[in-house]
């Protein structure tokens, strides 16, 4: 039976390589208050709020999702901590679905004195992006003077007992250097410390070779300066959930070293999510500009929620391998045009 024969029997979607989604990405703002040197291109144009869904949209995307047999959702942005009132939204997504995972990433510069309402709410993750522990580089790399706020976040986030993963995007010349202080860190702190790969997405121009630092090589450098023992669970989820990082824990340490490797190492096989950008547009892949246009079907009076989860039923069947588009990409240009702060990472 094919995707689509299954679709139409409300069947669990599989697609043509027997994948099948449990998990969604929304990204709720493509606004941001860091412009991080790799993610934030030059001359930005903010979608416009009348495109942007609104909460109530967002409230029945999710509502959708879980028809489709999600299970886990992950609100990004942009910063999502930048939208007014995004906490009504994480109320009002668990006061509706209690038992969803419902995480965020977050860049932290806003969370400190949220932790705790976070908690009551029924959060129980957070990944926090930290690209560097050095104050001056913070603000070379992020084009803002706010290291303190994210870092005495983190301890709020761990004091209040919150599982806290700290995502780096690993950059030869940026914080390779930093490599002992990111494992001191994971070492003395019950946290996932993850470096990820950095990706060529968004302008041609963010992305370099020489910037490109490996996994295999994060992990023989890392190798050297602690004892590492490969965790046989990804990242502490049931199967379905695992996440992409290859996981080692320290010997001696509370926490954890993380490694995603979409590069060098891609976990495509066993890929599922579906991302939403804030403009409702359905993307089945990160490497992948090829996107469906949720929201004009949303607001239209004769199509609404059932149309959109028909799309995104069919959507799901059709999602690319994207290691391959990787692969085909034209030396010297990024795999997707996108730039990273509007699709949500
Ligand atoms: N290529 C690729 N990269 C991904 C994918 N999922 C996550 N990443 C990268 O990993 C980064 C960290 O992702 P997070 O936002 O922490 O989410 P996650 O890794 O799914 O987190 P957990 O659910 O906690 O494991 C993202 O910003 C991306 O850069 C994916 O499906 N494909
Ligand atoms: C786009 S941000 C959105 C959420 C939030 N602003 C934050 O920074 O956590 C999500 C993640 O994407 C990562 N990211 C952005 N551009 C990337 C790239 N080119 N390669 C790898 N990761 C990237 C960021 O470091 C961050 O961890
Ligand atoms: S990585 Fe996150 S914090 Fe940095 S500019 Fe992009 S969206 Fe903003
Ligand atoms: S590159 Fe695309 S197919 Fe591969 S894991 Fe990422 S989102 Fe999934």
């Amino acid at each position: 039976m094919t995707g689509i024969e299954r679709l139409h029997k409300n069947e669990r979607i599989l697609d043509s390589h027997g994948r099948t989604v449990s998990y969604l990405r929304l990204s709720v703002t493509d606004r941001c208050n860091l412009r991080c040197a790799y993610c934030f291109s030059k001359d930005i144009r903010f979608i416009d709020h009348q495109s942007i869904l609104r909460y109530e949209e967002l409230l029945t995307i999710v509502d959708l999702a879980k028809e489709l047999g999600i299970r886990k959702v992950r609100l990004t942005g942009g910063e999502p901590f930048v939208r007014k009132d995004f906490l009504w939204l994480v109320e009002h997504i668990l006061a509706r679905h209690p038992e969803l995972d419902l995480r965020i990433t977050t860049n932290a510069t806003l969370l400190a004195g949220k932790v705790r309402t976070l908690k009551e709410l029924g959060v129980t993750h957070l990944n926090v992006s930290l690209d560097t522990l050095d104050p001056r580089k913070f603000v070379d790399i992020t084009g803002r003077d706010f290291f303190r706020q994210v870092r005495s976040a983190l301890d709020e986030v761990m004091a209040e007992g919150i599982k806290l993963k700290v995502n780096a995007v690993a950059m030869r010349g940026v914080n390779d250097d930093e490599l002992p202080a990111f494992l001191a860190l994971a070492r003395d702190n019950p946290l996932d410390m993850r470096f990820i790969e950095f990706m060529p997405m968004g302008d041609d121009d963010l992305w370099s070779d020489m910037r490109y630092w490996p996994a295999s090589d994060i992990l023989r450098q890392a190798e050297e300066l602690a004892e590492l023992v490969p965790v046989q669970s990804f990242d502490g989820g049931p199967d379905a959930d695992r996440g992409p990082a290859r996981v080692y824990s320290i010997k001696g340490g509370k926490g954890r070293l993380g490694l995603i490797s979409p590069l060098s190492d891609h976990f495509c096989g066993t890929c599922n999510r579906l991302r939403i950008t804030p403009d409702g547009k359905l993307r089945t892949c990160l490497f992948s500009d090829r996107e469906y246009r949720l929201l004009p079907m949303l607001r239209h009076p004769n199509l609404g929620p059932e149309a959109v989860l028909r799309a995104m039923r069919l959507a799901s069947t059709r999602k690319p391998l994207g290691y391959k588009l990787l692969a085909a990409r034209a030396k010297g240009h990024s795999v997707a045009g996108k730039r990273m702060s509007a699709i949500g990472g």
